[in-house]
């Protein structure tokens, strides 16, 4: 299971994070509003680039010109298009970088799972979050049980308020969800914005990663 710890900004707990060897990606967001904007935390771009972890940069309906600027000084690996991007941007994405794209769609009360059509095929990976007043970081779950009726075979991330307390949940929806093949944490692991306590983490992704093994096992069983 892929665990994305989303959210990281503060460079001496970026090197905590290092040390839990269950975090597969490490989130960092790039939209300007948010508590858990990067640049605010004072490190140069060259520091942040330095770090080993997979690097996710979340943006908001931000230029494909400034997505570029930022995976180059960033070093991201991966970018998660957090707002309301059209297929045409993930399109000019594809021509002109390698990195991975993960595509966002807030889960809410008139969910349609006809909005993923068009960008089915210019994704690696969609991540479900919740609705809510703002893109991201809301603390909220949605229903998974929507999840049932994913009719499509990219993989995805859930994503949206899971806290320590669900990883039996999170492990039933790994199991039954056969596109799902991994979660993002964030707001519920925080001590602050853009701060994460790492115990919080490391018994989480102890306890979930270990499960997860063995499901997984299962998965691939049950698909042969
Ligand atoms: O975290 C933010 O501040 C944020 C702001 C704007 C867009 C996205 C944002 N976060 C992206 C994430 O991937 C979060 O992990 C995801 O929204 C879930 O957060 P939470 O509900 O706090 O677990």
């Amino acid at each position: 299971m892929i665990i994305k710890v989303c959210g990281m900004a503060e460079p001496d707990n970026i090197s905590g994070l290092l040390g839990i060897a269950e975090v597969n990606w490490m989130g960092m967001i790039f939209y300007p509003p948010s508590g858990r904007y990067v640049p605010k935390f004072g490190q140069d771009a060259a520091g942040y680039k330095r770090v080993s972890l997979p690097k996710v940069g979340v943006f908001v309906n931000e230029s494909t010109e400034e997505i570029l600027r930022v995976v180059k000084d960033y070093g991201l690996s991966l970018v998660q298009l957090h707002g309301d991007e059209a297929p045409s941007q993930l399109q000019a994405l594809r021509e002109r970088t390698k990195v991975k794209v993960i595509k966002v769609f807030r889960v809410g009360a008139d969910w349609n799972w006809k909005s993923l059509e068009a960008y089915k095929d210019l994704v690696d990976y969609f991540l479900f979050d919740t609705d809510g007043p703002s893109y991201g970081g809301t603390g909220h779950q949605f229903n998974w049980e929507i999840l049932e009726s994913y009719p499509y075979e990219t993989p995805f991330l859930l994503s949206g308020g899971i806290a320590p307390k669900d990883v039996e949940n999170l492990l039933a929806c790994y199991k039954a969800y056969p596109a799902m093949v991994g979660i993002d944490i964030n707001s519920k692991f925080e001590i602050s914005k853009g701060v994460k306590d790492l115990e919080k983490i490391k018994t989480f992704t102890a306890a979930i990663s270990d499960k997860a093994a063995t499901a997984k096992k299962k998965k691939t069983n049950d698909k042969d």
